[in-house]
């Protein structure tokens, strides 16, 4: 029997895993995650076969797939080259560099483990098993990083994630660091950080980023993604993002002196030129990121509130993907915003929530 050991069934791990359990009904799949609700949830809705208490139990298994934040995969890879694997075993993980990754297999390699490092360029800012889904990949890219299209293992793997119909991309670790970390983590932080200089702006004035139109949302969406990963990320690409911070403050004093010197020329291209590449992007589903349909209610300053509207959803079968306390200030009311897999979750949601006297504040 095929054995696939995955290690962190969050968004990006469970979705894998519902995928090949889709294509491979036969094969066993062991899941390990640090969050026993993950691993209790993943039982539960049979997207794993079996919980793994240690990354020891990869010892079976005849593929690994590492799904953890990046520095967790680099630590378990020097951990799997000291254990006793199959010999044909292939490994490979889904973290967002590549070099430092590749890095730390070495010892496996010279061990003459097949590693074959993975990168799916497709995801979301939301997080954990409840939110991933076999067709989250769908027509995304997908990096195979220092590997050749005729390899057999590299077929295999191919083979084994056939369900995620993703359109493969072979590359050198370099070459990807540098590319993500142009077009995914230079953005993650220009998000992060216009969301924190809104932020101090609005310091004495807390209801003004309550104003924020389409534009600060669109923009800003990426920068609810989870700070532990990200950190990770940002730590593991630093040479290329620190490079790549510094040609994009360049940018911005280019467009800040236009502006001094009212250079309307200047400015105009600055917009033109820009809207010209945008315009090329496509629509807005490039990578086919998910749809999820939230809701934002008033959360009433009561004890038990949140568990008296989890349990009414539950009670109405209303499937919730996510939950999340939005910052409860002076001032400002308290926030919870819900998360659903399907717009139909979401009208029936907002319909029995209003019949008992919730709030809804508005729907994303
Ligand atoms: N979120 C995204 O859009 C994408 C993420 N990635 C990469 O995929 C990896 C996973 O990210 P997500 O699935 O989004 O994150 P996630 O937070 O949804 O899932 C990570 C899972 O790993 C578990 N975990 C963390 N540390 C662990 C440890 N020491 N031992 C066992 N389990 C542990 C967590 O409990 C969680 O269930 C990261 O390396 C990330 O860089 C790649 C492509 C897209
Ligand atoms: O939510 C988004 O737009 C993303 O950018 C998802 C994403 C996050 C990390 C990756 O390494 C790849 C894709």
């Amino acid at each position: 029997m095929t054995t696939v050991f995955i290690k962190g069934l969050g968004l990006i791990g469970s979705s894998l895993v519902r995928a090949i359990r889709a294509q491979h009904p036969t094969f066993k799949i062991i899941g390990n995650d640090i969050d026993e609700k993950a691993c209790s949830y993943a039982l539960e809705h049979k997207i794993i076969d079996q919980a793994a208490t240690d990354l020891d139990e990869a010892a079976a298994a005849d593929f690994i797939i590492l799904a953890t934040p990046v520095s967790t995969i680099i630590n378990d890879l020097q951990q799997l080259a000291k254990l006793p694997l199959k010999k044909k075993v292939i490994i490979s993980d889904v973290g967002s560099t590549k070099q430092e990754v590749l890095k730390a297999a070495i010892p496996l390699q010279k061990k003459g483990i097949t590693f074959i490092g993975g990168h799916p360029m497709a995801g979301s800012h939301k997080t954990g098993v409840t939110a991933g889904r076999i067709d989250l990949f769908e027509n995304a890219f997908y990096f195979l990083v220092e590997t050749e299209s005729n390899n057999p293992a590299c077929l295999q793997l191919q083979n084994l994630l056939q369900r995620t119909r993703v359109k493969w991309l072979l590359i050198s670790s370099k070459e990807h660091d540098q590319l993500v970390g142009q077009i995914s983590h230079l953005p993650h932080v220009i998000a992060s950080s216009l969301v924190n200089q809104t932020q101090h702006f609005f310091e004495d004035s807390p209801l003004g980023m309550r104003m924020a139109a389409g534009g600060f949302k669109s923009i800003t969406r990426i920068a609810s993604s989870d700070p532990v990963m990200w950190s990770a990320i940002l730590q593991s690409n630093s040479k290329i993002i620190v490079h790549q911070i510094e040609q994009y403050i360049r940018e911005l004093e280019n467009i800040k002196r236009a502006i001094e010197n009212n250079d309307q020329t200047r400015i105009f291209s600055f917009f033109e030129s820009a809207k010209n590449s945008r315009d090329q992007l496509g629509p807005e589903k490039v990578g086919q990121l998910p749809d999820f349909f939230d809701l934002f209610i008033n959360i009433p300053d009561q004890v038990g509130a949140i568990a008296d509207i989890t349990h009414l959803l539950a009670l109405n079968q209303i499937n919730l993907v996510n939950i999340h306390i939005l910052e409860i200030r002076e001032d400002i009311d308290g926030v919870l915003q819900l998360t659903f897999m399907r717009e139909e979750d979401r009208v029936q949601a907002e319909k029995k929530l209003s019949q008992n006297n919730y709030v809804v504040l508005r729907r994303d």
